[in-house]
C-alpha cells in the first residue's frame, strides 16, 4: 500500500501560453515515459537535479525583498525572502526514501553532506528562488488576517521522472515577513510528528503531504514545555515537506478579503491549470466546477481521517490543502480508545476540532472557500454554489461507507447499510475499545469465533466489545450482508487484513521516539518509520516494542498543544 505509484500525475504542458513558455525544456508530459535508462540520483549537485522556481516568480510579488521583518504585506502571493541558517551543528535525523524518490532522489543522496545543508536551509542550491507564500485563514471560526508562511520556505518546483510536480519546501527554516511574533524555527518534537505522521498516511494509502528529511539542530527554542515542572528550551528541527501544491483554502481567501480580484483570478486559474487537469481553463463555469471538485476531494479525505481514528486537531482554514491532502500536521491524533468526543488538542478548550466534528467543520471550511470564489462568478452562477455545497453531505457519507465497507471486508456499504458500522462504533465507544486494534482483531479471528465470542489469547481490543449486549444484533447484521455480497470467510479476512493497520503512530510511540531522537539516537527514528511505512504487516520489531500493545499507562498523561 506505499504509494509512490499513487502520485499525483501533473502534465507539465498547461494551457496558458505563458506559463507553458516558462516551464523547463527538458520535463516531460504526463504520460510520456521517462528517460529510457533513468537511475535516481545520488549527487544533489548534479545537473540532472535542478528545481524551477520561474512559474512562481512570474506571479504577483512583495516587492520588499527586506524579509524578516514581520509586515503586512499587499498584493502579492508570495515574498522573496531566503531561509535562515540553523545555529550550531545539524544533523540529517532521517529521510523517507519513499518520498525522495517522488523527487528522483537515491537515498545515497544523503552521503554528501551537502544534501543536509539543502535540506535545512543552510546551503541553497543554485536551482532555487526561496519565496514565503502570503495567505490568510479562518482560525477556531474566527477570520485571522495575514498568516503565510512563518517559518516555511517554498524552494521551488521538481518535475520528476514520471511528469509529476512537487513543490517542495522547508518547514521551521527561519523568520519571514509572515511570522508574526513568532521565532521562524519548529521545535524536534512537532517535526518528528510530521515527518512520522505524513510518511503513514501516505503508507495507508490516504491524501498527504510527504516529508522526505528532518534535519535536527543544536539551536533551541522555547515554546511552552515544561520537564519536570520547569520550562525548558526545546532543540530545533527543519523538515523538508513535498507536496504537489502548498495552495490552501486560506491563499484565497486573503485575497479576496483584500479584494485583490486579479490577483484572486490569477492564482485560481493557476491552479485549475496546473492541477486540476479534468477541468477547462476556458470554460466559464470552471471556477464552479473546481470548487465542486474540492468539495468531493475534502468529503473523501476527512472519511479517511475518520476512518483510521485520526484527529487533525487544528481544522482552520489555513490548514486546509487546496488539493485536498492533508497538510499542517501539529497537535493532531489517532486515537487509543474510539470516542468521538475526542480532541487531541490541549488548546482546544471547547473541542471545536473534534474527531466527530471534522466532518462538519469540512463543510464550514468548504463554505468559506465558495465565498472566497464568489467575487469570480457571475451573478447567474452564483445560485449554484448552494447546490454544490448540498453535495458535500452525500460526497462525505459515500466516501465514510467505502472506507467502512473495506475495513469490514465487504464489498459496498449502502446508506441502509450503515447501521452495522453505527451499531460497532456505538459498542467501541461505550466499552473504551481500542480502535486501530478492534478492526484488526476483527480481521483476524473467524466468524464462527466471533459468533461463539471465543477470542483467541492475545487479542486485547474485541474482548471489551463482545460481552456487549448489542453484539449478537451486530454479527447478525454483519453476517447477514457478507451474506448478501457473496462474500467468503477467506476474502473477508483478506480484504480486513490489507485495510487494517496493525501498528498506528500512537501518541507513546511518537513521544518516545522525539526523545530518542533529542537525545541522537535517529537510528530509533528509522526503525520507526520503517515500522509505520509497513503498516499492515506483522513486523517483529514493532512487536518487540510494545506497538501492537495496549497503550502504556503512561501516555494517557500525554498532552499535545499548538505550540510547536
Ligand atoms: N515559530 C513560528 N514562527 C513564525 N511563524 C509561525 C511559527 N509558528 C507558527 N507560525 C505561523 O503561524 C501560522 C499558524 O501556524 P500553524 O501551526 O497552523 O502553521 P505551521 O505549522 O507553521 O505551518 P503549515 O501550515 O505550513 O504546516 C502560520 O502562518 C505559521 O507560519
Amino acid at each position: 500500500m506505499c504509494n509512490s505509484d499513487k502520485e499525483f500525475r501533473i502534465d507539465a504542458k498547461v494551457n496558458d501560453p505563458t506559463l507553458n513558455q516558462m516551464i523547463n525544456e527538458d520535463v516531460y508530459m504526463a504520460g510520456e515515459s521517462p528517460k529510457s535508462s533513468f537511475s535516481l540520483i545520488k549527487d544533489i549537485r548534479s545537473k540532472d537535479w535542478k528545481l524551477s522556481s520561474e512559474v512562481f516568480l512570474n506571479f504577483p510579488l512583495d516587492p520588499i525583498s527586506e524579509n524578516y521583518v514581520r509586515r503586512n504585506v499587499k498584493n502579492a502571493i508570495f515574498s522573496r525572502v531566503k531561509p535562515t541558517k540553523l545555529q550550531g551543528q545539524i544533523f540529517l535525523a532521517g529521510i523517507s526514501p519513499s518520498a525522495l524518490d517522488l523527487i528522483d532522489l537515491d537515498p545515497s543522496v544523503i552521503l554528501d553532506t551537502k544534501f543536509q545543508e539543502f535540506a535545512s536551509g543552510s546551503w541553497i542550491h543554485p536551482s532555487s528562488f526561496p519565496l514565503a507564500h502570503r495567505y490568510g485563514g479562518y482560525q477556531f471560526g474566527w477570520w485571522a488576517e495575514q498568516l503565510g508562511d512563518g517559518r516555511a520556505h517554498l524552494l521551488g518546483h521538481y518535475v520528476n521522472r514520471n511528469g509529476s510536480w512537487w513543490e517542495l519546501q522547508l518547514k521551521g527554516s527561519g523568520k519571514t515577513p509572515y511570522s508574526r511574533d513568532g521565532d521562524g524555527r519548529a521545535v524536534v518534537r512537532s517535526s518528528v510528528r510530521e515527518f512520522l505522521a505524513a510518511e503513514y498516511m501516505d503508507a495507508l494509502g490516504f491524501r498527504t503531504s510527504r516529508c522526505a528529511s528532518i534535519v535536527v539542530g543544536d539551536e533551541l527554542a522555547l515554546r511552552d514545555q515544561f520537564y519536570n515542572g520547569n520550562l525548558e528550551m526545546e532543540k530545533t528541527a527543519v523538515v523538508l515537506r513535498l507536496s504537489p501544491t502548498w495552495f490552501r483554502f486560506g491563499s484565497l481567501e486573503i485575497l479576496s478579503k483584500k479584494n485583490e480580484l486579479e490577483n484572486l483570478r490569477f492564482l485560481v486559474d493557476h491552479i485549475i491549470a496546473k492541477h486540476f487537469k479534468s477541468i477547462s481553463t476556458e470554460h466559464p463555469d470552471r471556477y464552479l466546477s473546481f470548487l465542486s471538485t474540492v468539495v468531493e476531494d475534502t468529503a473523501e479525505m476527512i472519511a479517511q481521517w475518520q476512518s483510521i481514528g485520526f484527529a487533525h486537531g487544528v481544522m482552520n482554514t489555513d490548514n486546509m490543502s487546496i488539493l485536498s491532502l492533508t497538510i499542517d500536521y501539529g497537535p493532531f491524533g489517532f486515537m487509543d480508545a474510539y470516542n468521538p468526543s475526542f480532541v487531541p488538542n490541549s488548546s482546544d478548550d471547547d473541542g471545536m476540532y473534534s474527531y466527530k466534528n471534522q466532518p462538519k467543520i469540512g463543510f464550514s471550511n468548504i463554505r468559506k472557500l465558495s465565498e472566497a470564489l464568489q467575487p469570480l462568478l457571475m451573478p447567474y452562477q452564483m445560485g449554484q454554489i448552494k447546490n454544490i455545497l448540498a453535495g458535500y453531505d452525500h460526497h462525505f457519507q459515500l466516501a465514510y461507507l467505502k472506507q467502512f465497507s473495506k475495513k469490514l471486508g465487504l464489498k459496498s456499504l449502502s446508506l441502509q447499510d450503515g447501521i452495522i458500522v453505527n451499531r460497532l462504533l456505538e459498542m467501541m465507544a461505550d466499552n473504551k475499545a481500542d480502535f486501530t486494534m478492534t478492526f484488526w482483531e476483527l480481521g483476524n479471528i473467524t466468524l464462527g469465533d466471533l459468533e461463539n465470542k471465543k477470542v483467541p489469547k492475545g487479542f486485547w481490543a474485541l474482548k471489551k466489545i463482545v460481552k456487549d449486549k448489542r453484539f449478537p444484533e451486530f454479527i447478525q447484521l454483519y453476517k447477514t450482508k457478507l451474506q448478501e455480497d457473496g462474500i467468503t470467510e477467506n476474502s473477508r479476512q483478506s480484504l480486513m487484513t490489507a485495510n487494517n493497520p496493525r501498528y498506528v503512530l500512537r501518541n507513546w510511540i511518537a513521544q518516545q521516539t522525539i526523545e530518542e531522537v533529542e537525545r541522537g539516537n535517529y537510528s530509533a527514528l528509522e526503525e520507526v518509520l520503517g515500522i509505520l511505512r509497513n503498516p499492515f504487516i506483522f513486523q517483529k520489531a514493532a512487536e518487540g516494542k510494545g506497538f501492537a500493545n495496549s497503550p502504556p499507562v503512561w501516555s494517557t498523561s500525554l498532552k499535545v498543544s499548538c505550540s510547536s
